[in-house]
């Protein structure tokens, strides 16, 4: 478990501050993987250094499984590191080193004995998919088999915590999909707590468990991705579940709708178009399973003679969550 309390970092330039962190809190159980979104500039890479003690927040806390990170002294700190495992989006392997040796190169820093270490290499890529491949080069392997290689590594000082910093923004859509289910599958199997820094939201999708939003320092927005999806003006929901290039609707009322497991499949349209007499333009939609669950957005336009309160009440109490669309959506995310 990972707990970050009003985690501030402000950087001095001159007389000039530049807060990177702004009162981060997050709390991220074992066995979940948590995603982090933003834009450049938000402050990912500020939150990353300071999760790995390369930085030292100015002030809050970072706690895992109940140790307190951001305290721990200069002498401790190279063992408080080990707490975190990271994974990098080039995986940054050593060229010279076989892929034996990259796994094993944090144990020899160590200076844990040759035959444990041999005994951890062969566990670990057997772990990954990779058992036979200890004397084969970075050169010699593929782009994902490269990133495997970097999650044993990640591995090799049984962290609590794995650090992924877009871990598969090199990779194609394949080979994206297999690391991720293998990140999910080893958090669960090692009962990690999984931190994920992305900029797409089909990592999100495919393999969190919840999400934040990290704008200009702060957490803008965050939830597990049902609550999300339940909340149709989330920038969030929208990004998870972006539209289809929507369509003019010259003088009508348009309305997004977020549609959840318990509403996705009820005929909530044709009822309301019954129900007041109406008729109802649908201009963009998507349905998509998220979290495991299926749910839906469709944006509508109503004409304009229509009493939109009534509709948005109407919708709601049939469980859908409706919010006029505004220039700032979550499309941007994307
Ligand atoms: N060492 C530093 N000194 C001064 N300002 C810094 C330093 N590191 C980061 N910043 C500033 O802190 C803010 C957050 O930067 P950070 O690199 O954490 O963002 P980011 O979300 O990782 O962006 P990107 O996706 O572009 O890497 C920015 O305004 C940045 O200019």
């Amino acid at each position: 478990m990972i707990t970050i309390s009003e985690l501030r970092k402000v950087y001095r330039q001159g007389k000039r501050e530049i807060v990177a962190l702004d009162g981060v809190s997050l709390s991220v159980p074992k066995g979940a993987v948590h995603g982090i979104i933003g834009h450049s500039g938000a402050g990912k890479s500020t939150l990353v250094r300071c999760l790995t003690l390369l930085d030292r927040p100015t002030s809050g806390s970072v706690e895992i499984n109940g140790v307190e990170l951001s305290s721990v002294g200069d002498k401790e700190i190279r063992q408080a590191r080990r707490r975190v495992g990271m994974v990098f989006q080039h995986a940054n392997l050593l060229d010279s080193r076989t892929a034996g040796g990259n796994v094993a190169h944090p144990l020899e820093l160590v200076g844990t004995p040759k035959a444990q270490i041999d005994e951890s290499v062969a566990r670990l890529l057997g772990l990954v998919g990779l058992a036979g491949f200890e004397n084969a080069y970075p050169a010699q392997l593929s782009g994902g088999q490269r990133q495997r290689v970097g999650i044993a590594r990640a591995l090799a000082a049984d962290p609590d915590v794995l650090l992924c910093d877009e871990p598969t923004s090199a990779l194609d859509p394949g080979t994206t999909d297999e690391i991720l289910d293998l990140i999910k599958e080893l958090t669960v199997r090692l009962q990690l707590t999984v931190l994920i820094i992305t900029h797409e939201m089909n990592v999100v999708k495919r393999v969190c468990d919840s999400v934040s939003l990290l704008e200009a320092g702060r957490i803008a927005e965050h939830g597990s991705l049902k609550e999300i999806s339940e909340h149709a003006e989330s920038r969030l929901a929208q990004a998870l579940l972006p539209l289809p290039a929507v369509a003019e609707a010259p003088g009508q009322t348009v309305l997004d709708i977020m549609f959840s497991t318990e509403t996705v499949h009820t005929p909530v349209l044709s009822s309301l178009a019954r129900h007041f007499d109406i008729d109802v333009n649908v201009l963009s939609g998507s349905i998509e399973p998220i979290g495991g669950q299926q749910f839906g957005r469709l944006r509508i336009g109503l004409t304009e003679a229509t009493d939109v309160a009534a509709v948005v009440q109407y919708l709601e109490e049939a469980g859908a969550s409706v919010a006029r669309p505004g220039s700032d959506t979550g499309e941007a995310l994307q």
